[in-house]
C-alpha cells in the first residue's frame, strides 16, 4: 500500500480544566441491585424464515406497548390534518365572507396544535420505550447464548467482530422493529390528507399531489445511493475500534517496541478511511439534499398558480390555497421516508443475518439429558482420547493417563505436545473426538457442566482478574463466600500477604485486566479463586511460571498441605514444581510416552532428558 501522507489534527482542545462543564440533569438508575428481567421472548427457531418472521416473536412481546405508540400517532396525525382545514375555514369564514369570528378559529387552531404535541410526545416515549426494550431482550439473548458457547466458537471468531454484532447490529434491527411501523403510520397520513383535499378540491388535490411521487422516486434512489457509502463507513468504524482496542490492550507491547508512531500512523490510517466514507456520504447527500428540499417548493408554485387561477375563476376560496400550502408542506416527510425505510430494512436485514449466524450456533457442550453425579474421589482417566481443535491442529493422539485419588502429577513435555490441551479436556472446555474422560468413573459429558466445573477447578497460565475487589475475584466461583473462607482460599494461595498490605486490602479493585498487580500476584489470586471451590481435582496449568523462586516456594509449601486431599495435575516448566509430584508423565505429540518418578524417569527415559535439558528451567 503507498504511504500517503496523513494530514495532522489541524487543532486541539482547550487546554483549561477549569472551564464550567454542564452537570448531568438526569441522575442513574437509583438502584443498581434491582432483579434483572429476562428476555420476554426469543426468535423464531426456524432458519429457513425470513429474518422478519424470525423476530416477530419479539415485536409480538412487546405489541401493547407498540400498539399504543402507533395509535397515538395515528390519532396525532388526524389531528394534525384538521388543522389546515380549520386555517382555511377560520380564513373564508372570518376573513374573506366576514361571516364568523377569527377567534374561534385561533382557540381551535391552539388547542388542536397543544392536543396533538401531547399526543406526539407520549407516541414518541411509547415508540422509544418499545425500541429500547426490543433492544434490551435481543442484548441478553446474544449475550445469554455467548456465555454459553464452547471455547471452540471463541477459537474461530474474533471479539471485535462480536462486539460489533452485540451493539450495532442489534440496534439496526431494534430501530427498523420499531421506527419501521411507525414510518409506515406516518406514511397515511399522506392517504389522509389526500381524502381530505380531495373533499375540499380533487382537481386541486391532484396538482397539489404531482411532486409526491417525483419526492418518493428521489428519496428511493438517494437511499440507494448513499447505501453502500454507509456500510463502508460501518465497517470502517468498526476497523477504527480493532485498531483502538488491540493498541489499549497491546499498550505494553506498543512502548516495549517503541512502536507508537508507527501505531499513530496505523489508527491515522484507518480514520483517514472513516473521514473518506463520511466525506462521500456528505456529498452524496448535498448532491440530491436540495433537490429533495426545492421540489416542495415547486409544488407550492404550482398550487399558488392553479389554486389563484381557480381562485380568479371563482373555483376555489383563498383559505383553499392556504389550507393546500400546507399540505404539501406537510405530505413530503413520509414521502421522503419510503427511502429511508428501504434502507433500514436492508441494513436491518443484513444485521439481523448477522445476528441469527449468533444465535443459530449450537452450545455444542450442553447439559446431558440424565446426568450422573458420582460421588466425589478425584480419580481422572483419559481412555485413548484424540482431540483435534476447530482449526484441525492435533490436541491429542490417542492419550492413555489415570491419575487416581490423592495422587499429584506433573506433565512435562516440549511445547506444543498438548500439555494444556489434556487440562482442557478434562473440565470439557472442549470433547474428545474419540476416547473418552472419566472423572471419579464418570465420563465427563454425562456430569452438569456446573457440577463437573466445581469437580475439576483450573488455573490457568495467563490468568484474568476483572476489574473487580480481590475478595470478588477470588470468590468469583463462589460469590456467596464469607471473607473467612475468602481469606483462608488466599492465604493457602499465598495471597494473603501482598493483599493485607494493599491499602484497602481485599476491597481492592484491581485495574482492567489486573495490570496493577504483578505476574505473580495476578497468578496468586487465581490459584486462590480455583481453590475457594475446593475441587477434587485441581489442574495447576503452569501456575507458577509467573512468580519468582522464592514465591513459588511458598506457594509449594501451602501447595503441599492443599495436595494431601486431592488429586492435582501440574503441567510443569520448572524442576521445583516437578518436585511437588508423586509421578511425572511424559508427553509428546499428544500422547502419554512414559511414566515414572522424576528419578525413575531420569534414568530409563532418554527423552525425559532432552525434554529436561530443553524446556524446564531449575
Ligand atoms: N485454541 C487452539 N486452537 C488451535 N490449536 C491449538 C489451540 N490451542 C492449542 N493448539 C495446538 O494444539 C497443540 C497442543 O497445544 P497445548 O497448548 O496443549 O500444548 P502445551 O504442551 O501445553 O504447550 P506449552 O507448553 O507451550 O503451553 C499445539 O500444536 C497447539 O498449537
Amino acid at each position: 500500500m503507498s504511504a500517503t501522507p496523513r494530514r495532522a489534527p489541524k487543532a486541539g482542545i482547550h487546554p483549561d480544566p477549569t472551564a464550567p462543564r454542564r452537570t448531568s440533569r438526569a441522575g442513574i438508575h437509583p438502584d443498581p441491585t434491582a432483579p434483572r428481567r429476562a428476555p420476554r421472548a426469543g426468535i423464531h427457531p426456524d432458519p429457513t424464515k425470513s429474518w422478519l418472521r424470525r423476530a416477530w416473536p419479539l415485536v409480538r412481546a412487546h405489541r401493547a406497548l407498540l400498539i399504543t405508540s402507533l395509535t397515538l400517532s395515528f390519532v396525532g396525525l388526524i389531528v394534525q390534518v384538521q388543522i389546515p382545514d380549520l386555517v382555511r375555514i377560520g380564513i373564508d369564514r372570518a376573513l374573506v365572507d366576514r361571516a364568523d369570528g377569527l377567534e374561534k378559529y385561533v382557540w381551535l387552531i391552539a388547542g388542536l396544535a397543544i392536543a396533538q404535541g401531547v399526543i406526539n410526545f407520549l407516541a414518541r416515549l411509547y415508540l422509544l420505550r418499545t425500541a429500547y426494550e426490543m433492544e434490551y431482550d435481543l442484548r441478553n439473548l446474544v449475550f445469554t447464548h455467548l456465555m454459553r458457547m464452547s471455547y471452540g466458537f471463541y477459537d474461530r471468531v474474533q471479539s471485535g467482530e462480536l462486539i460489533s454484532r452485540a451493539t450495532s447490529d442489534i440496534r439496526a434491527v431494534q430501530m427498523y422493529l420499531a421506527f419501521g411501523p411507525s414510518i409506515l403510520v406516518q406514511c397515511t397520513i399522506a392517504g389522509i390528507a389526500f381524502a381530505l383535499m380531495v373533499s375540499i378540491n380533487a382537481p386541486l388535490a391532484v396538482v397539489a399531489m404531482l411532486t409526491m411521487p417525483v419526492i418518493a422516486v428521489l428519496g428511493v434512489r438517494m437511499r440507494k445511493a448513499i447505501f453502500p457509502v454507509s456500510w463502508l463507513i460501518q465497517a470502517r468504524l468498526a476497523g477504527v475500534a480493532t485498531v483502538v482496542d488491540e493498541n489499549i490492550q497491546g499498550v505494553r507491547i506498543v512502548k516495549a517496541f517503541a512502536a507508537e508512531k508507527r501505531q499513530i500512523d496505523t489508527l491515522a490510517r484507518a480514520a483517514d478511511g472513516v473521514r473518506w466514507a463520511y466525506t462521500t456520504d456528505a456529498r452524496i447527500r448535498s448532491r440530491w439534499m436540495p433537490v429533495m428540499d426545492n421540489l416542495p417548493r415547486l409544488g407550492l408554485a404550482l398550487v399558488l398558480l392553479v389554486g389563484g387561477l381557480m381562485v380568479l375563476d371563482g373555483h376555489a376560496t383563498v383559505g383553499t390555497i392556504v389550507a393546500f400550502n400546507s399540505y404539501v408542506l406537510m405530505l413530503q416527510p413520509p414521502f421522503r421516508m419510503l427511502g429511508m425505510i428501504i434502507m433500514m430494512g436492508q441494513r436491518a436485514a443484513a444485521s439481523a443475518q448477522r445476528i441469527y449466524d449468533i444465535l443459530d450456533t449450537p452450545t455444542e457442550l450442553n447439559d446431558p439429558a440424565e446426568p450422573v453425579v458420582p460421588q466425589p474421589r478425584g480419580d481422572v482417566l483419559f481412555a485413548g482420547v484424540r482431540f483435534a481443535y476447530p482449526d484441525g491442529t492435533l490436541g491429542l493422539d490417542g492419550l492413555d493417563l489415570h491419575v487416581r485419588p490423592g495422587e499429584t502429577v506433573a506433565l512435562v513435555g516440549a511445547t506444543g505436545s498438548g500439555k494444556s490441551t489434556v487440562a482442557r479436556l478434562a473440565a470439557r472446555f472442549y470433547d474428545a473426538d474419540a476416547g473418552r474422560v472419566l472423572i471419579d468413573g464418570a465420563d465427563v459429558r454425562d456430569y452438569p457442566l456446573a457440577t463437573l466445573r466445581d469437580r475439576v477447578g483450573i488455573v490457568p497460565d495467563e490468568p484474568f482478574l476483572f476489574s473487580i475487589s480481590l475478595h470478588d475475584n477470588i470468590a468469583f466461583g463462589h460469590p456467596a463466600a464469607t471473607r473467612e473462607q475468602v481469606i483462608a482460599a488466599a492465604v493457602a494461595a499465598g495471597a494473603d500477604g501482598f493483599i493485607g498490605e494493599l491499602p484497602e486490602g481485599y476491597d481492592t479493585v484491581v485495574g482492567e485486566r489486573g495490570y496493577t498487580l504483578s505476574g505473580g500476584q495476578r497468578q496468586r489470586v487465581a490459584i486462590a479463586r480455583a481453590l475457594l471451590v475446593n475441587p477434587p481435582v485441581l489442574i495447576l496449568d503452569d501456575a507458577t511460571s509467573a512468580v519468582d523462586v522464592r514465591v513459588e516456594h511458598e506457594i509449594h509449601e501451602a501447595l503441599r498441605d492443599l495436595m494431601r486431599d486431592r488429586t492435582t495435575i501440574v503441567v510443569a516448566h520448572r524442576l521445583a514444581t516437578i518436585g511437588l509430584a508423586d509421578r511425572v508423565v511424559l508427553i509428546e505429540n499428544g500422547q502419554a510416552v512414559a511414566t515414572g518418578t522424576h528419578t525413575e524417569l531420569l534414568a530409563t527415559e532418554p527423552r525425559y532428558g532432552r525434554v529436561l535439558a530443553t524446556e524446564v528451567h531449575a
